[in-house]
Protein backbone atom coordinates (compact mmCIF):
# COMPACT_ATOMS: atom_id res chain seq x y z
CA UNK A 1 0.00 0.00 0.00
CA UNK A 2 1.20 3.19 -0.75
CA UNK A 3 0.51 6.30 0.38
CA UNK A 4 1.29 10.13 -1.15
CA UNK A 5 0.87 12.90 0.78
CA UNK A 6 1.44 16.40 -1.19
CA UNK A 7 2.46 19.36 1.47
CA UNK A 8 4.77 18.06 3.94
CA UNK A 9 3.77 21.11 6.44
CA UNK A 10 2.16 20.68 9.63
CA UNK A 11 -0.78 18.61 8.70
CA UNK A 12 1.70 16.69 6.10
CA UNK A 13 3.98 15.59 7.91
CA UNK A 14 1.32 14.75 11.33
CA UNK A 15 -0.76 12.85 8.68
CA UNK A 16 2.64 10.62 8.03
CA UNK A 17 3.64 10.42 11.39
CA UNK A 18 0.08 8.71 12.45
CA UNK A 19 -0.12 6.64 9.09
CA UNK A 20 3.56 5.60 9.93
CA UNK A 21 3.02 4.85 13.63
CA UNK A 22 -0.36 2.88 12.59
CA UNK A 23 1.80 0.38 10.64
CA UNK A 24 -0.86 -0.31 7.94
CA UNK A 25 0.89 1.15 4.65
CA UNK A 26 4.26 0.05 3.14
CA UNK A 27 5.24 2.79 2.34
CA UNK A 28 4.87 6.58 2.49
CA UNK A 29 6.26 9.46 0.09
CA UNK A 30 6.11 12.99 1.33
CA UNK A 31 6.24 15.57 -1.87
CA UNK A 32 6.76 19.62 -1.17
CA UNK A 33 7.70 22.31 -3.36
CA UNK A 34 10.09 23.53 -0.85
CA UNK A 35 13.84 21.98 -1.64
CA UNK A 36 14.51 19.52 0.91
CA UNK A 37 11.93 20.36 2.97
CA UNK A 38 9.75 17.30 2.08
CA UNK A 39 13.10 15.05 2.47
CA UNK A 40 14.08 16.70 5.42
CA UNK A 41 10.34 15.56 7.29
CA UNK A 42 10.64 11.91 5.74
CA UNK A 43 14.45 11.54 7.64
CA UNK A 44 13.22 13.34 10.29
CA UNK A 45 10.49 10.98 10.94
CA UNK A 46 11.83 7.84 9.73
CA UNK A 47 14.42 8.22 12.45
CA UNK A 48 11.62 7.74 14.96
CA UNK A 49 10.78 4.06 13.22
CA UNK A 50 12.82 2.02 16.11
CA UNK A 51 11.50 4.53 18.30
CA UNK A 52 7.97 4.15 17.76
CA UNK A 53 8.26 0.75 16.32
CA UNK A 54 7.05 1.02 12.86
CA UNK A 55 8.00 -0.57 9.59
CA UNK A 56 6.70 2.09 7.24
CA UNK A 57 9.01 3.41 4.63
CA UNK A 58 8.55 7.05 4.48
CA UNK A 59 10.89 8.87 1.82
CA UNK A 60 10.65 13.10 0.21
CA UNK A 61 10.82 14.25 -2.48
CA UNK A 62 11.35 17.93 -3.90
CA UNK A 63 8.28 18.29 -6.57
CA UNK A 64 9.30 15.00 -8.39
CA UNK A 65 6.10 13.68 -9.12
CA UNK A 66 7.55 9.96 -10.88
CA UNK A 67 8.30 9.36 -7.05
CA UNK A 68 4.52 9.50 -6.48
CA UNK A 69 3.69 6.59 -9.42
CA UNK A 70 1.63 4.05 -8.44
CA UNK A 71 -0.24 5.61 -4.90
CA UNK A 72 -2.93 3.87 -4.07
CA UNK A 73 -3.90 6.88 -2.01
CA UNK A 74 -2.95 10.17 -2.41
CA UNK A 75 -3.64 13.45 -0.25
CA UNK A 76 -3.02 16.65 -0.67
CA UNK A 77 -2.46 19.16 2.15
CA UNK A 78 -0.24 21.93 -0.32
CA UNK A 79 -1.28 25.29 -0.15
CA UNK A 80 -1.00 27.81 2.69
CA UNK A 81 -2.99 27.59 6.11
CA UNK A 82 -5.17 30.70 7.32
CA UNK A 83 -4.22 33.24 10.46
CA UNK A 84 -5.79 34.74 13.21
CA UNK A 85 -8.86 36.79 12.25
CA UNK A 86 -9.11 34.73 8.48
CA UNK A 87 -12.35 32.56 7.38
CA UNK A 88 -10.90 29.55 5.10
CA UNK A 89 -13.19 30.99 2.39
CA UNK A 90 -10.48 33.83 1.66
CA UNK A 91 -7.34 31.38 1.04
CA UNK A 92 -9.09 30.38 -2.03
CA UNK A 93 -7.03 32.79 -4.25
CA UNK A 94 -3.82 31.30 -4.00
CA UNK A 95 -5.04 27.44 -2.77
CA UNK A 96 -7.22 26.63 -6.10
CA UNK A 97 -4.39 26.94 -7.93
CA UNK A 98 -2.29 24.65 -6.13
CA UNK A 99 -4.91 21.80 -5.32
CA UNK A 100 -5.96 21.74 -9.14
CA UNK A 101 -2.41 21.83 -9.98
CA UNK A 102 -1.39 19.19 -8.11
CA UNK A 103 -4.17 17.36 -8.36
CA UNK A 104 -3.42 16.76 -11.72
CA UNK A 105 0.50 15.82 -11.43
CA UNK A 106 -0.59 12.90 -9.00
CA UNK A 107 -3.45 11.48 -11.54
CA UNK A 108 -0.54 11.86 -14.54
CA UNK A 109 1.54 9.10 -12.12
CA UNK A 110 -1.25 7.33 -10.49
CA UNK A 111 -4.55 7.05 -12.59
CA UNK A 112 -5.91 4.70 -10.09
CA UNK A 113 -5.55 7.37 -7.17
CA UNK A 114 -8.46 7.61 -4.31
CA UNK A 115 -7.31 11.59 -3.30
CA UNK A 116 -8.40 12.84 0.16
CA UNK A 117 -8.43 16.61 -0.12
CA UNK A 118 -7.70 18.65 2.91
CA UNK A 119 -6.14 21.95 1.74
CA UNK A 120 -8.42 24.88 2.56
CA UNK A 121 -11.58 26.33 1.51
CA UNK A 122 -11.74 22.42 1.73
CA UNK A 123 -15.37 21.62 0.48
CA UNK A 124 -14.72 23.83 -2.69
CA UNK A 125 -11.49 22.39 -3.11
CA UNK A 126 -13.06 19.09 -3.17
CA UNK A 127 -15.67 20.23 -5.60
CA UNK A 128 -12.58 21.90 -7.72
CA UNK A 129 -10.69 18.44 -7.85
CA UNK A 130 -13.85 16.91 -9.44
CA UNK A 131 -14.20 19.04 -12.23
CA UNK A 132 -10.58 19.63 -12.97
CA UNK A 133 -9.95 15.75 -12.77
CA UNK A 134 -11.85 12.66 -14.80
CA UNK A 135 -11.66 10.61 -11.07
CA UNK A 136 -14.66 8.85 -10.69
CA UNK A 137 -16.77 10.68 -7.44
CA UNK A 138 -15.99 8.20 -5.44
CA UNK A 139 -12.08 8.50 -5.26
CA UNK A 140 -12.57 12.14 -4.57
CA UNK A 141 -13.06 12.80 -1.24
CA UNK A 142 -12.44 15.56 1.16
CA UNK A 143 -11.58 16.06 4.87
CA UNK A 144 -13.23 18.01 7.20
CA UNK A 145 -16.00 16.14 9.17
CA UNK A 146 -13.89 13.32 10.84
CA UNK A 147 -11.90 16.50 12.52
CA UNK A 148 -15.01 18.39 13.18
CA UNK A 149 -16.69 15.39 14.92
CA UNK A 150 -13.66 14.59 16.96
CA UNK A 151 -13.67 17.82 18.38
CA UNK A 152 -17.25 17.94 18.74
CA UNK A 153 -16.49 15.06 21.09
CA UNK A 154 -13.99 16.87 22.76
CA UNK A 155 -16.83 19.65 23.42
CA UNK A 156 -18.99 17.12 23.87
CA UNK A 157 -16.88 15.44 27.19
CA UNK A 158 -16.00 18.70 28.62
CA UNK A 159 -19.83 19.76 29.17
CA UNK A 160 -20.35 15.98 30.04
CA UNK A 161 -17.53 15.59 32.42
CA UNK A 162 -16.66 12.46 31.29
CA UNK A 163 -13.98 10.65 29.05
CA UNK A 164 -14.29 11.34 24.53
CA UNK A 165 -14.34 7.68 24.67
CA UNK A 166 -17.58 7.60 26.28
CA UNK A 167 -18.77 10.20 23.60
CA UNK A 168 -20.26 9.36 20.18
CA UNK A 169 -21.29 12.39 17.44
CA UNK A 170 -21.05 13.47 14.32
CA UNK A 171 -20.91 16.53 12.60
CA UNK A 172 -22.07 17.12 8.95
CA UNK A 173 -22.35 19.91 6.74
CA UNK A 174 -19.93 22.63 5.41
CA UNK A 175 -16.29 22.37 6.99
CA UNK A 176 -16.64 26.85 7.80
CA UNK A 177 -16.86 28.55 11.15
CA UNK A 178 -20.56 29.32 10.08
CA UNK A 179 -21.69 26.00 8.01
CA UNK A 180 -21.64 23.00 10.23
CA UNK A 181 -23.89 21.50 11.38
CA UNK A 182 -23.20 19.18 14.86
CA UNK A 183 -25.54 16.65 15.03
CA UNK A 184 -27.21 17.63 19.19
CA UNK A 185 -30.02 15.34 18.82
CA UNK A 186 -27.89 11.97 18.02
CA UNK A 187 -24.95 12.49 19.91
CA UNK A 188 -24.72 9.94 22.85
CA UNK A 189 -22.64 8.95 25.80
CA UNK A 190 -22.43 5.10 26.03
CA UNK A 191 -25.67 4.77 23.94
CA UNK A 192 -27.69 7.59 26.46
CA UNK A 193 -28.65 10.26 23.97
CA UNK A 194 -26.65 13.56 25.62
CA UNK A 195 -29.63 15.25 25.35
CA UNK A 196 -30.73 13.33 28.56
CA UNK A 197 -27.35 14.93 30.67
CA UNK A 198 -26.94 18.98 28.89
CA UNK A 199 -29.78 21.78 28.68
CA UNK A 200 -30.68 23.07 25.28
CA UNK A 201 -28.06 26.21 26.49
CA UNK A 202 -25.27 23.85 26.87
CA UNK A 203 -25.69 21.79 24.02
CA UNK A 204 -25.88 25.23 21.82
CA UNK A 205 -22.71 26.06 23.34
CA UNK A 206 -21.24 22.70 22.38
CA UNK A 207 -22.10 23.45 18.85
CA UNK A 208 -20.66 27.26 18.37
CA UNK A 209 -17.51 25.59 19.95
CA UNK A 210 -17.35 23.09 17.79
CA UNK A 211 -17.72 25.23 14.78
CA UNK A 212 -15.28 27.96 15.89
CA UNK A 213 -12.62 24.94 16.68
CA UNK A 214 -10.63 25.61 13.88
CA UNK A 215 -10.32 29.37 14.14
CA UNK A 216 -10.19 29.06 17.93
CA UNK A 217 -7.17 26.87 17.66
CA UNK A 218 -5.99 29.32 14.88
CA UNK A 219 -6.00 32.32 17.21
CA UNK A 220 -3.95 30.46 19.84
CA UNK A 221 -1.10 28.71 17.39
CA UNK A 222 -0.61 31.54 14.89
CA UNK A 223 -1.74 29.65 12.40
CA UNK A 224 -4.53 26.52 12.11
CA UNK A 225 -4.11 23.24 14.08
CA UNK A 226 -2.46 20.35 12.63
CA UNK A 227 -2.04 17.22 15.27
CA UNK A 228 -5.81 16.29 15.01
CA UNK A 229 -6.27 16.51 11.69
CA UNK A 230 -3.56 14.58 10.66
CA UNK A 231 -4.85 11.98 12.54
CA UNK A 232 -8.21 12.56 11.58
CA UNK A 233 -6.91 12.24 7.90
CA UNK A 234 -4.92 9.28 8.75
CA UNK A 235 -8.35 7.59 9.85
CA UNK A 236 -9.65 8.06 6.49
CA UNK A 237 -6.31 6.80 4.74
CA UNK A 238 -6.67 3.72 6.96
CA UNK A 239 -10.37 2.97 6.34
CA UNK A 240 -9.52 2.64 2.71
CA UNK A 241 -6.35 0.72 2.77
CA UNK A 242 -7.71 -1.90 5.50
CA UNK A 243 -11.06 -1.65 3.59
CA UNK A 244 -12.89 -1.09 6.98
CA UNK A 245 -16.37 0.07 6.04
CA UNK A 246 -15.87 2.78 8.22
CA UNK A 247 -18.34 5.72 8.70
CA UNK A 248 -17.22 9.22 8.56
CA UNK A 249 -18.56 12.46 7.27
CA UNK A 250 -16.62 13.55 4.53
CA UNK A 251 -17.24 15.93 1.93
CA UNK A 252 -18.88 13.80 -1.24
CA UNK A 253 -19.88 15.03 -4.74
CA UNK A 254 -23.94 15.21 -3.66
CA UNK A 255 -26.16 14.39 -6.86
CA UNK A 256 -29.55 14.72 -5.78
CA UNK A 257 -28.74 13.06 -1.54
CA UNK A 258 -29.68 15.34 1.04
CA UNK A 259 -31.53 16.93 -1.70
CA UNK A 260 -28.58 18.62 -2.55
CA UNK A 261 -26.56 18.88 -6.43
CA UNK A 262 -23.47 19.79 -7.81
CA UNK A 263 -22.25 20.23 -4.70
CA UNK A 264 -19.37 18.59 -2.39
CA UNK A 265 -20.35 19.00 1.52
CA UNK A 266 -20.12 16.86 4.65
CA UNK A 267 -22.45 13.64 4.56
CA UNK A 268 -21.65 10.31 6.37
CA UNK A 269 -20.31 8.05 3.85
CA UNK A 270 -18.84 4.21 4.44
CA UNK A 271 -14.89 4.42 3.31
CA UNK A 272 -13.32 1.04 2.11
CA UNK A 273 -10.91 0.13 -0.81
CA UNK A 274 -12.84 1.65 -3.40
CA UNK A 275 -13.18 4.82 -1.66
CA UNK A 276 -16.45 5.99 -1.12
CA UNK A 277 -18.63 3.34 -1.27
CA UNK A 278 -22.21 4.83 0.19
CA UNK A 279 -23.34 7.63 0.84
CA UNK A 280 -25.64 7.09 4.23
CA UNK A 281 -28.89 9.37 3.61
CA UNK A 282 -29.49 9.64 7.69
CA UNK A 283 -33.14 11.09 8.35
CA UNK A 284 -32.46 14.57 9.32
CA UNK A 285 -35.35 16.62 11.24
CA UNK A 286 -36.90 20.11 9.78
CA UNK A 287 -34.64 22.03 11.99
CA UNK A 288 -31.38 20.11 10.77
CA UNK A 289 -32.16 20.16 7.07
CA UNK A 290 -32.66 23.87 7.28
CA UNK A 291 -28.92 24.28 8.31
CA UNK A 292 -27.67 22.09 5.90
CA UNK A 293 -29.23 24.38 3.68
CA UNK A 294 -28.01 26.71 4.58
CA UNK A 295 -24.89 25.44 4.79
CA UNK A 296 -25.09 24.47 1.26
CA UNK A 297 -25.90 27.85 0.47
CA UNK A 298 -22.74 29.08 1.76
CA UNK A 299 -20.42 26.58 -0.26
CA UNK A 300 -21.89 26.91 -3.47
CA UNK A 301 -20.99 30.82 -3.05
CA UNK A 302 -17.39 29.68 -2.39
CA UNK A 303 -17.92 27.39 -5.56
CA UNK A 304 -18.96 30.44 -7.38
CA UNK A 305 -15.60 32.04 -6.92
CA UNK A 306 -13.93 28.90 -9.03
CA UNK A 307 -12.66 29.69 -12.47
CA UNK A 308 -14.09 26.12 -13.49
N1 LIG B 1 -9.62 20.14 5.94
C1 LIG B 1 -9.17 20.30 7.17
O1 LIG B 1 -9.79 19.85 8.14
C2 LIG B 1 -7.87 21.01 7.41
C3 LIG B 1 -7.23 20.94 8.66
C4 LIG B 1 -6.03 21.62 8.84
C5 LIG B 1 -5.46 22.33 7.78
N2 LIG B 1 -6.10 22.39 6.60
C6 LIG B 1 -5.54 23.08 5.45
O2 LIG B 1 -4.41 22.31 4.99
C7 LIG B 1 -3.50 23.19 4.31
C8 LIG B 1 -2.09 22.96 4.86
O3 LIG B 1 -2.00 23.39 6.20
P1 LIG B 1 -0.61 23.31 6.99
O4 LIG B 1 -0.85 23.82 8.35
O5 LIG B 1 0.01 21.98 6.79
O6 LIG B 1 0.25 24.41 6.16
P2 LIG B 1 1.86 24.45 6.02
O7 LIG B 1 2.17 25.81 5.52
O8 LIG B 1 2.49 23.98 7.26
O9 LIG B 1 2.16 23.37 4.89
C9 LIG B 1 1.76 23.53 3.57
C10 LIG B 1 2.86 22.98 2.68
O10 LIG B 1 2.41 23.01 1.32
C11 LIG B 1 3.57 23.22 0.53
N3 LIG B 1 3.19 23.62 -0.82
C12 LIG B 1 2.70 24.82 -1.24
N4 LIG B 1 2.50 24.78 -2.57
C13 LIG B 1 2.82 23.56 -3.00
C14 LIG B 1 2.80 22.91 -4.27
N5 LIG B 1 2.39 23.54 -5.39
N6 LIG B 1 3.22 21.64 -4.34
C15 LIG B 1 3.66 20.97 -3.23
N7 LIG B 1 3.69 21.54 -2.01
C16 LIG B 1 3.28 22.82 -1.89
C17 LIG B 1 4.35 24.28 1.29
O11 LIG B 1 5.71 24.35 0.87
C18 LIG B 1 4.16 23.80 2.72
O12 LIG B 1 5.23 22.99 3.15
C19 LIG B 1 -4.04 24.60 4.52
O13 LIG B 1 -4.76 25.02 3.39
C20 LIG B 1 -4.97 24.46 5.72
O14 LIG B 1 -5.98 25.44 5.75
C21 LIG B 1 -7.30 21.75 6.39
O1 LIG C 1 -9.11 26.13 10.83
C1 LIG C 1 -8.43 26.01 9.81
O2 LIG C 1 -8.22 26.95 9.03
C2 LIG C 1 -7.76 24.70 9.53
C3 LIG C 1 -8.68 23.53 9.54
O3 LIG C 1 -9.72 23.67 8.61
C4 LIG C 1 -9.18 23.21 10.91
O4 LIG C 1 -10.39 23.09 11.10
O5 LIG C 1 -8.33 23.04 11.82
Amino acid sequence: MKVTIVGAGAVGASCAEYVAIKNFASEVVLLDIKEGYAEGKAMDLMQTATLNGFDTKITGSTNDYSKTAGSDIAVITSGIPRKPGMTREELIGINAGIVKEVATNLIKHSPDVTLIVVSNPMDTMTYLVHKATGLPKNKIIGMGGALDSARFKYRLSEALECPPSDVDGMVIGGHSDTGMVPLTRMATRNSVPVTAFLSEDRLNQVSEDTKVGGATLTKLLGTSAWYAPGAAVSGLVQAIACDQKKMFPCSALLEGEFGLNDICIGVPVILGKDGIEKIVEIELNDAEKAKMQESSEGVKKTNGLLDV
